[in-house]
């Protein structure tokens, strides 16, 4: 699906701050200073504390970020309860929203609904799930989310990146490509850092959310974080289309 520039993203390989990594006494200062560096969009992580171990943002802390900031939002939904957390982020306005196809059984009927918000459609994978879940979501799909940590924690407190996350990365793009669906974003998170990044975006990334290990990296302005992380993606996807 292209959603062409009204979807508001703008930049071929993108880079999206994840909203949970940032200091939470200071998240709205972050959000002005990430637009003002021209950052694609924002990630909006919701765990739920059930799906996922952990609380970090609630629904209204991202209706008042909505009010502050023009900055696209990409919310990425850790949950069990598709109904309420689906309802409640269309309404904030977001302009992007995935859930896991792990915690629901009619991934198809939750994705006809997000479409037909005027909501860009994703679907995201744990590390261990297999891609051939995604073979029946193509059709309805913006992107796909892998995730190359399993759903929890941003970096100080959690695990490492999975050691198969370029293979995952690289047989995403190979499926996709098979199968006629090269206009479907591959979107990674979970520990996309300095020293990984651009191999990823070789393999195949087409969308970085940034954490704990790029952007929010505590020896870094976010400024020069920012600029690493768009030397190295260019070197990556420079790569890429070498081959
Ligand atoms: O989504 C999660 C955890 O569930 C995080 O992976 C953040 O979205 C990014 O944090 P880093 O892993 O990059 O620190």
């Amino acid at each position: 699906m292209d959603l062409g520039p009204e979807s508001g993203f703008l930049s071929q390989i993108e880079i999206l701050p994840s909203l949970i990594c940032a200091d939470p006494n200071r998240r709205l200062e972050a959000v002005r200073e990430l637009e003002s560096l021209g950052v694609d969009g924002l990630h909006v992580d919701i765990l739920d504390g059930h799906f996922s171990p952990s609380l970090p943002l609630g629904i209204e802390a991202v209706r008042q970020l909505r009010r502050e900031t023009g900055l696209p939002f990409d919310a990425h939904l850790m949950v069990a309860d598709h109904a309420y957390f689906i309802d409640a982020l269309l309404d904030c306005g977001v302009q992007r929203l995935c859930f896991h196809a792990e915690a629901e059984p009619h991934i198809d009927r939750w994705l006809q609904t997000i479409q037909a918000a005027g909501v860009a459609p994703g679907v995201a994978l744990k590390p261990a799930t297999p891609l051939s879940v995604l073979e029946y979501c193509l059709e309805r799909i913006d992107f796909a989310l892998l995730m190359l940590i399993n759903p929890g924690f941003a970096g100080h407190k959690g695990e490492a990146q999975v050691p198969y996350a370029r293979r995952k990365v690289a047989a995403c793009r190979r499926f996709l490509d098979e199968r006629g669906a090269g206009h479907v974003a591959i979107e990674i998170d979970g520990r996309v850092g300095f020293d990984n990044l651009a191999d990823l975006v070789a393999a195949g990334a087409d969308r970085l959310v940034a954490g704990t290990r790029s952007l929010f990296h505590p020896k870094g302005s976010l400024a020069d974080n920012l600029a690493r992380m768009r030397r190295l993606a260019a070197e990556g996807l420079k790569r890429r289309k070498d081959g």
